[in-house]
């Protein structure tokens, strides 16, 4: 199921994207301040090319106020025809101080578009990783990635252009529409004849294409998800040669993202051309309009140059208003694919739930446990048992039995429908949920190292410790003399940038990386399935010289691992049906015995086959 198909209600996009600018809010000020400046600058230099036209060139002068006030400005109109020169350096040096407040512009802008993306994927990364594990199962990683990388990325680029370009379309059309006025009231309302109409116009697209930024991005959501899943699983793609199924696979939503891409550019063609034609015609009009006033001597020619010029500049963000537009509209849909995310509930904290201030003992006890994934078909049903602290229970039964699952809820990953589970003698529901994992250290059954060296995956098990002790959990672990044998030793790098380990290697490093966190309770999912039969020995053997200090819960599907537990529970269908220990267990009837008597005889037969 896609992130998105959540029930959880959403943050009204531009709620949340208020809330992310603060402390960017004066930025953008800035940014509109010196947007506003350079626009201020640009209405200048018409008027001033308008002045020399009327009063030193043409010899027609306008007497509407601006013109004249202009010309005033700049010494008289005697001034200015004996020294052309100045109007022109003039309208350079104008052009040269706007470009510095354009600069400032674009500077705040980004500055402010850039923290506030950060802060975003700051925000969703933080969000995800107190998601409770129910989210991320259904949860496509693929998706999630696009979410907090390109979608934020989308914002950014409409954070940074079209917030100002916005605010500086208002600002253009709230202050020329009056120096406009005092210039030409009939041109005015000439200038603005197909204002209207292109804006409706806009306002049509967006409705037209709104659902497909939508559906652009939920099928590059899939692109990248099912890219995502092929690389995590090329090797069973490869070891089925699956690779041209794969293909085909790819081909699909990779097709559907080019075809609703190029609808979506179809269309935006359509506006921008179409918007194109309505600007070029409106210039006509204004140009028409102006000749004819001009021969019929109401107009001068320098009143209607400015009024080409400012055209030119309002009729700019009317251009720009299907790209505008186009962003906009990403954005709304990015900024609701991130609001799906953020309101997704985090783990729930109980009020006044208890944070002890000293390490647990270690003492579990369960009872009557009840826990199921979906509605039906519960994983638990009703288990009951104790582990005194210092003890190791060793948890048995096929496969999809509810093994893992008891381990999930003492980590609190999910909670129990109903039933109890008591940590050292506090409901665990009562109890910080960060102490409680605290208390825990786990192996799973697929461990996974990070893509960093050998000794900082094993150290992730406690910050600050020294490599003496990394060592000896190594040790323990019976990993140490492997990791040696590597040229870098313990620096070595795991993962996509290093080596890759054998299974059986990633699981000691990850037992060793358990064993230096060394809490009141170990628990080993499986952990040494992959390891061979000497090792796994070895490593009981250093296990068990910590017998009685810590609480270990051991799943395993071999009875040599557990054999030495003090206690043994028989799960299936997520009920207990055998409990006690090896010895009880072997000479009882039922599910262990077989069990036993299966394996014994293998090794066995192994044995006299290899026997020389
Ligand atoms: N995240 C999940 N969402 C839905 N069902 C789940 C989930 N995890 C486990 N299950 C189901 O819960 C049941 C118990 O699973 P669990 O992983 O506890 O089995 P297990 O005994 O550990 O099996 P194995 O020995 O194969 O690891 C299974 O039916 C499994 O399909």
């Amino acid at each position: 199921m896609a992130a998105s198909q959540s029930d959880t209600p959403k943050t009204a996009p531009f709620v949340l994207l208020w809330k992310q600018m603060r402390g960017f809010r004066g930025k953008y000020a800035w940014a509109i301040a010196a947007l506003f400046l350079f626009t201020a600058i640009n209405y200048v230099a018409p008027l001033v090319a308008s002045a020399t036209i009327d009063f030193a060139l043409s010899g027609k002068p306008d007497d509407s106020r601006p013109i004249t006030w202009i010309i005033g400005l700049m010494g008289g109109a005697d001034f200015v025809r004996e020294r052309l020169w100045f109007p022109a350096l003039l309208m350079v040096l104008l052009t040269v101080i706007a470009g510095g407040f354009s600069y400032l512009k674009g500077r705040f802008a980004a500055e402010a578009s850039d923290g506030i993306a950060r802060r975003l994927k700051d925000r969703l990364y933080d969000h995800l990783q107190r998601l409770p594990a129910r989210y991320h199962d259904r949860a496509e990683t693929g998706d999630l990635i696009q979410r907090c990388t390109s979608d934020v990325e989308t914002l950014r680029m409409a954070l940074a252009a079209q917030v100002v370009e916005v605010s500086n379309a208002v600002l253009l059309l709230l202050t020329a529409l009056p120096v406009m006025v005092m210039l030409d009231g009939r041109m005015t309302l000439v200038s603005f004849a197909l204002v209207v109409p292109i804006i409706l116009f806009g306002y049509i697209y967006i409705g037209k294409v709104k659902h497909l930024f939508a559906e652009v991005a939920e099928s590059e959501g899939q692109v990248t998800r099912v890219v995502q899943e092929n690389l995590t699983g090329l090797r069973v793609v490869r070891a089925f040669a699956r690779q041209d199924f794969e293909i085909d696979k790819f081909a699909a939503p990779n097709k559907l993202y080019r075809d609703r891409s190029l609808k979506l550019l179809h269309l935006m063609a359509w506006y921008w051309s179409a918007s194109d034609l309505i600007v070029v015609t409106q210039q006509g009009i204004v140009l028409f309009t102006g000749a004819c006033f001009i021969s019929q001597g109401s107009l001068t020619v320098g009143t209607l140059f400015a009024f080409l010029m400012f055209l030119n500049m309002l009729l700019w963000p009317v251009r720009q208003m299907g790209r505008t537009l186009t962003d906009l509209g990403k954005s709304v849909v990015a900024l609701n694919r991130m609001g799906e995310i953020l309101s997704e509930p985090e783990e729930s904290v109980p009020a006044g739930f208890v944070r002890p201030s000293s390490p647990a003992a270690g003492k579990i006890e369960v009872r009557d446990l009840v826990f199921g994934h979906g509605e039906e078909n519960a994983a638990i049903n009703g288990i009951s048992f104790t582990v005194e602290p210092g003890e190791t229970l060793a948890i048995l039964g096929p496969s999809g039995s509810g093994k893992s699952t008891i381990m999930h809820l003492l980590l609190r990953l999910y909670d129990h429908t109903s039933g109890s589970i008591r940590f050292d003698g506090r409901e665990l529901t009562e109890l910080d949920r960060q102490w409680v994992r605290s208390q825990f250290s786990v192996v799973m059954q697929e461990p996974f190292l990070f893509s960093k060296t050998i000794g900082d995956n094993i150290r992730l098990g406690r910050g600050g410790a020294e490599a003496e002790q990394i060592h000896e959990a190594a040790l323990l672990a019976d990993i140490h003399d492997t990791i040696k044998g590597f040229p870098s030793g313990y620096s070595t790098l795991v993962g996509e940038r290093g080596i890759t380990l054998s299974g059986g290697q990633r699981q000691r490093v990850a037992l060793a990386r358990a064993l230096l966190q060394d809490t009141p309770v170990l628990m080993l999912d499986d952990a040494l399935s992959a390891v061979d039969a000497e090792t796994e020995a070895t490593i009981l053997e250093a296990l068990r010289s910590r017998h009685g200090r810590r609480t270990t819960l051991v799943i395993a599907h071999r009875l040599s691992t557990l054999a030495h537990a003090d206690k043994v529970i028989v799960l299936e269908k997520g009920r207990i049906i055998q409990h006690g220990t090896h010895a009880e267990l072997a000479a009882r009837e039922g599910l262990y015995r077989r069990l036993w008597t299966i394996q014994n005889a293998l090794e066995n037969e192994m044995s006299q086959d290899t026997a020389p």
